[in-house]
């Protein structure tokens, strides 16, 4: 095959540069021009080449290829190493004796889990207790055939995970990019908003930082300087400066700093709010700065997509029928009731709703983690692994939408951040998302937190607060009693227990995806993973887990032989 482009790669510090000269996806063949490698050809329909460890001579330079590169953003390390991780499941020996692993959880942890396990030739069995695939990004449709959903949900540039996964099922068209900038209604205008334009020659941080400088409405120079300097020791300091930071909430960290309180009331409200559902004086600082540091960090990291259509179908689905193409299997209304311990107290079944049991080789929950307290033996209770989840409690959250029986005008095509007391962000989706698109009529999608004190509240009482809220984002288009746009129908999806909670000093409590149990394993955007709770976060524990599942073969394999011996011998 002929050689038609190569690749140089170097290492600046920890992380890693590529440059393809070739620039193309449609490379057959390549030669790595490293000193070392000089001359060695890898070939590969649409050839990218990531390159994992290059230390000098001691270590071996790791080369894969990987057929799946995102079309819209540029490759960055961060996806390069997601899609490294990725192929090492395709490419994994063939196991002699495939694995029944049963997960409990069709949420994205799940699926992920199972999807890589199936990648690496074994039978994975999802049990989902309920009758829709996708857990918090679930969606069900009306009598009238609109779609409504657990949570509005934003898939970011920073979510290398999720891309690459869009990828490896040929959906990357699914998802619809806006343009890079964050839009923030302005409270003391009504009907206006403030934008953070992110310019698209610059690389990143330039770019976070001229959209922050550019932006004089929110901020002042001054408490732009305040905030700046107060960030510096994040900055210099890196990862073990973010991880100390845990221990403080947002609020609080910002007096520390000393930055101006209008900073946070201008900025972090809103963000905390978007991130984690509660206020800054709940939020552990550390949420913030993870966040700062995967959107800032890359160029397109803060760039926004919307799913074009309903999760379930549109991204849940092709997740299904790829691991149903492999063997593996998803059963809906099949929730597990009960784990069952042999006398060592590793597990002997799971027991459904339905009294049925299910026995396998492996068992992992993918659940969230309240219900996974719920489910955990007694006999569990007091490994310190399994007592630190205490700590972990999903936040209540309500997701609204309204059908409006016309077009508002003042409105973007794009997520905004409402910065009102009782809402956090919304989007017209008529606008942002095909499926949901409408000439004539604006339906807005609205996340209501922090919802504590709404939760038990009737689907009426939040509608109303809601218009209240409305009224001021929409002016001269909605008014509380609607006497102006008037509510065709709506929608209330309350999740009273939704992501962990990141109150300062929860992350030592997030559980390894390997628990100390044999042949149990979690998965779940609370386990530990570094991004945070979020999709991209449950992809990934997902994808630790069927590593972990895989690092621990041999010992899982001779496992269920000795126990098939030991019962066979009992007979
Ligand atoms: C309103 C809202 C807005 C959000 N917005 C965003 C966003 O913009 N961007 C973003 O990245 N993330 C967002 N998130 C977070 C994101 O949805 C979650 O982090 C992610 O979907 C969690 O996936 P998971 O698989 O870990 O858990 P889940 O989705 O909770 O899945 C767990 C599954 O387990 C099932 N289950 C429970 N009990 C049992 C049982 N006993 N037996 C069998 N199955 C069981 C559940 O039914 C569920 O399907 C949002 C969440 C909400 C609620």
């Amino acid at each position: 095959m002929e050689t038609v482009g190569s690749v140089s790669a170097s290492i600046l510090s920890r992380s890693i540069h590529l440059r393809n000269p070739c620039n193309s996806h449609s490379v057959q063949s390549c030669t790595f021009r490293h000193s070392d490698y000089m001359g060695h050809r890898f070939t590969t329909p649409n050839l990218w080449i990531i390159e994992k460890s290059l230390r000098r001579k001691a270590h071996p330079l790791k080369v894969v290829c990987i057929d799946y590169p995102r079309p819209e953003l540029e490759n960055t390390a961060n996806f390069l190493e997601a899609a490294y991780l990725s192929s090492t499941f395709r490419t994994a020996a063939r196991p002699s004796k495939p694995l029944k692993v049963v997960i409990a959880g069709a949420g994205l942890a799940g699926l992920s889990t199972a999807k890589y396990l199936a990648d690496a030739g074994h039978k994975p069995i999802i049990l989902e207790a309920r009758d829709v695939l996708g857990g918090k990004v679930a969606a069900w449709k009306d009598s009238d055939g609109d779609w409504y959903e657990t949570g509005l949900h934003i898939f970011f540039g920073a979510y290398p995970n999720i891309q690459n996964l869009f990828g490896e099922l040929g959906i990357n068209d699914r998802l619809q990019w806006k343009e890079h900038s964050m839009i923030f209604a302005m409270p003391s205008k009504p009907g206006e908003f403030s934008r953070f334009d992110f310019p698209d020659v610059l690389p990143a941080p330039l770019n976070g930082i001229w959209a922050i400088l550019k932006n004089n409405e929110m901020l002042t120079w001054p408490e732009k300087v305040r905030f700046a300097i107060g960030l510096l020791p994040a900055m210099v300091g890196g990862q073990p400066y973010v991880e100390a930071q845990d221990g403080l909430t947002v609020k609080e960290w910002m007096k520390k700093q000393g930055v101006p309180d209008r900073v946070n009331d201008e900025v972090f409200i809103a963000m905390s709010k978007a991130l984690n559902f509660i206020n800054p004086d709940e939020l552990s600082m550390q949420c913030i700065l993870i966040a700062l540091n995967r959107f800032l960090q890359e160029k397109h990291g803060s760039k926004m997509a919307f799913l074009d259509g309903n999760p379930p179908e549109r991204l849940c689905m092709p997740i299904v029928n790829h691991i149903q193409s492999l063997g593996g299997d998803v059963r809906l209304n099949s929730r597990i009731q009960k784990i069952e311990l042999n006398n060592d107290e590793t597990i002997k079944h799971f027991v459904l709703g339905n009294g049925n049991i299910i026995e396998a080789d492996v068992y992992v929950i993918a659940t969230p983690v309240d219900i996974l307290k719920l489910l955990l033996p007694q006999e569990w209770k007091e490994i310190s692994y399994f007592r630190r989840l205490e700590k972990l409690v999903g936040v209540p959250v309500i997701n609204v939408h309204i059908w409006f029986d016309r077009k508002l005008k003042n409105t973007y095509d794009h997520l905004l951040f409402s910065r009102s007391p009782l809402l956090s962000v919304y989007a017209d989706m008529s606008v942002t998302c095909k499926e949901y698109y409408d000439p004539n009529r604006s339906v807005l999608e609205l996340v209501f937190a922090p919802a504590e004190e709404w939760i038990t509240r009737s689907d009426a009482e939040i509608i109303e607060a809601t218009m209240k809220e409305l009224a001021k984002l929409f002016p001269d288009e909605i008014a509380a009693d609607q006497s102006k746009a008037k509510i065709l129908k709506c929608h209330v999806v309350k999740t009273p227990r939704s992501v962990y909670k990141t109150v300062p000093n929860c992350e030592p409590c997030r559980p390894l995806q390997r628990s100390p149990i044999e042949g149990f394993y979690l998965a779940g955007d609370y386990t530990k993973q570094k991004y945070l709770a979020s999709m991209e976060g449950a992809v990934l524990s997902g994808k630790l887990c069927a590593q972990a599942i895989l690092q621990d073969y041999d010992f899982l394999v001779g496992r269920t032989q000795q126990r098939t011996t030991v019962a066979a011998s009992n007979v």
